[in-house]
């Protein structure tokens, strides 16, 4: 018989702990959570709960991966998602620039878990860290829309970064890379054109002026031209992109800042981009779950998937990005005021661009970047949805994880991070 208990008393952190015991009193699976993060501790990588995983556990442990970028919001989904559902790791390297505390309650498992802090634009830390893997996934990466760092920054990390980690491969002999990349790479573009529930292969003209998107497009460029060069040993190196949209789930920061916006503006916020623009968003799990899976395949399917581009995708609804915000905040407490936008577009469009005036003439003096800038209101002002079903043909995904549960899991994440801000 299998039992769930819930722990909750008044002083302890929410959400309360839970356990799943067999018959007997061994713990079979156990929820816990803390203030800083909502988290399933991964029992199954223990060992104790082998029949859960899905990908079948008589195989030999004997691969070694590597996430680069690996303590971020979505390498940490990754990390945590290769350990549950990969039974052939025998070593996962988790590499990033800053290391989380949490990496060590991974390393009592089975599989060993090695924490290596270093820098993607460093090509010798990058070349050690790779040395005897057999899969890198490189999800590091400068993601700032905001103008927090400088062009040429973002460009080293995003594009050079990624430069080392190929050479890296073939130097070492590693044949098997999955690539992060994004649905900016594509879009929206600096016209504003619409792209309606495209897919891979739908025309659309990518034109990009941001550092951002500039070096994910560059980045993903060299990864896929790079698919077919031979490693050390002669084998062919296999590799493929990914491309979320924007990603939401536990560890999103982006929305931690909109309901701390939400909080101090007394509970309320107001419509800014009308409800019509349509603004593609995935689940942070089922983007975890893409990867494991390309990881997994990209050996047995390598003429078919080497040199690819995938969208990631799921059964998340389409909606404007405040709209689907509001799937969160809503049961949160806040609410979002107006049917229409507040401001007129123009206005939008001139506090936009007073924003960036400000932080250029404040240059390098401002710590903090204002979340409206002329790129931030194109994007969000623009429809960006993508409907495909490339991923399911070429490696059978599936969303793990369905619209409500992604929904309750983001939810919750929200109360239990932010319930002490209140
Ligand atoms: N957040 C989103 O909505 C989307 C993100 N992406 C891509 O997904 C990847 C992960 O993004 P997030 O998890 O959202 O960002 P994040 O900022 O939470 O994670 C990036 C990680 O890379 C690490 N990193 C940064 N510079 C590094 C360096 N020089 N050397 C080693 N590690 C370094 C950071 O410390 C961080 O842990 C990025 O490549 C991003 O471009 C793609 C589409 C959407
Ligand atoms: C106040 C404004 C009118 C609204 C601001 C919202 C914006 C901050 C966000 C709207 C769309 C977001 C981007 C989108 O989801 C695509 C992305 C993909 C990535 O690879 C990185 C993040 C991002 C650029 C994401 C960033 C925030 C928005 C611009």
């Amino acid at each position: 018989m299998l039992t769930v208990a819930a722990s909750r008393n008044r002083s302890a952190p929410w959400p309360p702990a839970l356990s799943l015991r067999a018959s007997g009193q061994q713990t079979l699976l156990r929820v816990t959570g803390d203030w800083g993060r909502w988290q399933l501790a991964t029992q199954v990588n223990q060992g104790l709960f082998p029949q859960l995983d899905m990908a079948g556990s008589e195989q030999a442990q004997k691969l070694v991966y590597l996430v680069t970028g690996g303590c971020g919001f979505l390498g940490e989904h990754v990390v945590r998602m290769l350990l549950q559902h990969e039974p052939r790791l025998r070593e996962l390297r988790v590499f990033d620039l800053h290391l989380g505390p949490w990496l060590e309650e991974l390393k009592t498992g089975p599989v060993q878990v090695t924490a290596i802090q270093g820098d993607v634009t460093q090509a010798h830390e990058v070349a050690a860290a790779v040395a005897g893997a057999h899969v890198v996934i490189h999800t590091a990466g400068l993601v700032d829309v905001f103008g927090r760092t400088s062009p040429e920054t973002i460009h080293k990390v995003n594009v050079q970064g990624t430069q080392n980690v190929i050479e890296a491969c073939v130097q070492t002999g590693t044949r098997f890379l999955v690539y992060t990349s994004s649905m900016e790479v594509v879009g929206p573009n600096i016209k504003g054109h619409p792209f309606y529930r495209g897919n891979e292969d739908t025309p659309y003209e990518a034109v990009h002026k941001h550092p951002y998107p500039c070096s994910k497009a560059l980045a993903e460029q060299l990864v896929l031209e790079a698919n077919g060069r031979k490693v050390c040993g002669g084998l062919p190196l296999v590799t493929c992109a990914l491309r979320p949209t924007g990603i939401y789930g536990e560890g999103h920061q982006i929305m931690r800042d909109f309901y701390r916006q939400g909080l101090r503006m007394g509970g309320r916020l107001f419509r800014a981009i009308p409800a019509s623009v349509e603004h593609g968003r995935v689940y942070v799990g089922n983007v975890a779950w893409m990867h494991v899976l390309v990881a997994r395949e990209l050996e047995r399917r390598a003429a078919l998937m080497g040199g690819q581009v995938y969208f990631c995708y799921d059964h998340s609804p389409y909606k404007s990005y405040e709209d689907f915000n509001m799937e969160f905040l809503g049961p949160c407490g806040l609410q979002l005021l107006g049917t229409r936008p507040l401001l007129p577009y123009w206005l939008l469009v001139l506090l936009a661009a007073l924003n960036a005036l400000l932080q250029w003439l404040l240059r390098p003096r401002l710590l903090s970047a204002p979340m409206l800038n002329p790129y931030t209101l194109a994007v969000a002002n623009t429809t960006f949805t993508v409907s495909t079903d490339k991923a399911q043909r070429h490696f059978g995904y599936k969303p793990l994880f369905s619209w409500e549960e992604s929904r309750t899991r983001t939810i919750l994440w929200v109360q239990t991070t932010e319930g002490s801000a209140r």
